[in-house]
């Protein structure tokens, strides 16, 4: 009897152990389904397109930007995929012929067609943002500044992309979404939710208008000049401010209206080379609000001279700044509220285009190094300068004055020193994709940049295989062992029973 007992029990036991066997095995077997379910759900390389025309001052610009549909609220994964730059002027200088405005564009749309699958034009959206040069206008002549979008409106619904308007950027959304872009591309933002890391500050110099745009390490006195968003789960409350008129273009008048004129209508310009002479159209020269017509001259055409005097340059580029007043704890110029300057800097635009002509845009190189070199192109003879350097006439005459007008803005305007100089990289790109403020631009207007952060991914592709190893191995280990285990009772059952016979 007792040898009886021992029997039920060990074919209870092995009842026992089939049914966790079975179980632990449907529990195995669910796990790896569900998991070769979530990992093998058909992705096909979903791309999608976005395009941002940039309606400068002095010129307009078509970026194409590219990124897969399923990983749009992902950090840094929009990157630009082409770029066209329109033929002639900025928008604004087509005020008088509306419809030139829109017609300029088309070389550039029709190179989007062609760049971007057919199928998926209908859904591409399209933005066209207009700065300074439209800010400007508007300021003039509001009903002219909006016949001329309708104008450019009107041209771009002629192409089978989704357009989503043309609209005037307000320059603290211009230096917002310049700091987007660059801290976008930089993976700035994914760092950030790592750990400690700051991000970068923006410098724009366009042609009409400059932007400086950086998270202070104190409070924003002034309300006007902060901003404050929450970009994957953090919080960025950052101080920008936009100075229409500070452009490259619009500086340069500033500061040739400041030049005395001579009785035969002649203008000394030191910022100009020796031996460069140009005449220029008054009446066409100081058009726009940041300058308007001087009260000195009843000449129609001037007659501008350069003498190539570096120190004389900068003390008059110095007179477009006014350091006379602040009201608050620390400014910038023209009393404009600024906090200290810290971090590190991306400038952009003009900033690398100047710098990048004095060879000064590389890592390591001092202010003073920066100065001098300026020094030495405003002492060459306009002649040796033509020889030496092979670039656009216009581009060459005034980078005396340029360098000049870089280096007074960001160190008598903005506060940088010697010691903080390096702190300033000038970019013109950022892994392929152009610095600028489209990119933030079209983020925010396609909500891409969530709030919050988005939620985790299924694993990746080794992790998917090592769990399926991992799973199949001990499946069959523990498998084995069971029926091991089973054959094992088995025999010892068998045994007892013959024993019992006997
Ligand atoms: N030296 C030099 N200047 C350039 C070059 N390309 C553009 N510029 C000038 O640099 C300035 C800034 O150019 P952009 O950034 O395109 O200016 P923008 O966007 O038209 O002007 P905003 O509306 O004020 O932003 C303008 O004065 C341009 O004429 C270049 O290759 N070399
Ligand atoms: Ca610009």
């Amino acid at each position: 009897m007792p040898e009886a007992r021992g029997g039920t029990k060990s074919s209870h036991w092995r009842r026992c152990l089939v049914v966790i066997t079975a179980v632990l095995l449907l529990v195995v077997i669910a796990v790896l389904v569900i998991v070769a379910v979530r990992q093998n759900r058909p992705t096909p390389p979903n791309l999608k397109f976005g395009i941002v025309l940039d309606a400068g001052s002095s010129h307009t610009g078509l970026f194409i930007y590219q990124w897969l549909a399923e990983k749009m609220n992902d950090t840094g994964v929009v990157r630009q995929r082409d770029s066209c730059s329109v033929k002639g002027p900025g928008i604004s200088s087509y005020w008088a012929d509306v419809e030139q405005a829109g017609l300029s564009l088309r070389d550039c749309l029709n190179e989007a067609k062609r760049s971007i699958p057919v199928e998926q034009h209908r859904e591409t959206p399209v933005f066209l943002g207009a700065t300074a040069g439209m800010r400007l206008l508007r300021s003039q002549n509001s009903s002219q500044a909006e016949k001329l979008l309708q104008a450019v409106e009107a041209f771009i619904h002629s192409y089978p992309f989704d357009f989503q308007g043309a609209q005037i950027v307000t320059g603290a959304d211009e230096g917002a979404f310049g700091w987007i872009t660059i801290n976008y591309l930089m993976g700035n933002f994914l760092q950030d939710m790592a750990g400690p890391h700051e991000t970068v500050g923006a410098l724009d110099l366009g042609g009409a208008s400059t932007q400086i745009t950086f998270v202070p390490d104190g409070e924003i006195e002034s309300l006007d000049n902060s901003m404050h968003f929450r970009l994957y789960g953090k919080n960025y409350e950052m101080y920008t401010h936009s100075y229409l008129c500070y452009g490259k273009d619009q500086a340069l008048k500033m500061f040739l209206q400041k030049l005395g004129v001579s009785a035969n209508g002649t203008v000394f310009n030191p910022c100009f080379n020796e031996g460069y002479e140009k005449s220029i159209n008054v009446s066409n020269f100081f058009t726009s609000p940041c300058t308007p017509m001087p009260p000195w001259t009843t000449h129609q055409t001037l007659r501008v001279i350069g003498t190539g005097n570096s120190h004389q340059c900068r003390d008059h580029v110095r007179q477009i700044f006014n350091q006379s007043s602040c009201a608050w704890n620390q400014c910038s110029f023209n009393g404009v509220y600024q906090p200290h300057v810290w971090g590190k800097y991306g400038a952009i635009s003009a900033f690398y285009f100047v710098m990048k002509f004095f060879n000064m845009d590389k890592e390591k190189v001092s202010l003073d190094e920066v100065k001098v070199a300026v020094d030495k192109f405003c002492s060459t003879p306009w002649d040796q300068a033509k020889n030496e350097y092979k670039i656009k006439e216009k581009y060459l005459s005034e980078n005396c004055f340029s360098g000049h007008y870089v280096l007074i803005l960001l160190v008598d305007g903005y506060n940088f020193t010697s010691s903080t100089w390096n702190n300033i990289q000038f970019m013109k790109k950022i892994g392929g994709s152009d610095a600028g403020w489209t990119l933030g631009y079209m983020l925010n207007r396609t909500n891409m940049i969530p709030a919050e952060l988005p939620r985790p991914k299924p694993m990746s592709k080794a992790s998917y295989l090592s769990v399926m190893i991992i799973f199949s191995l001990l499946s069959f280990c523990w498998s084995s062992v069971c029926l091991y285990s089973g054959g094992r009772f088995a025999d010892r059952d068998r045994r007892i029973w013959r024993r019992d016979l006997i």
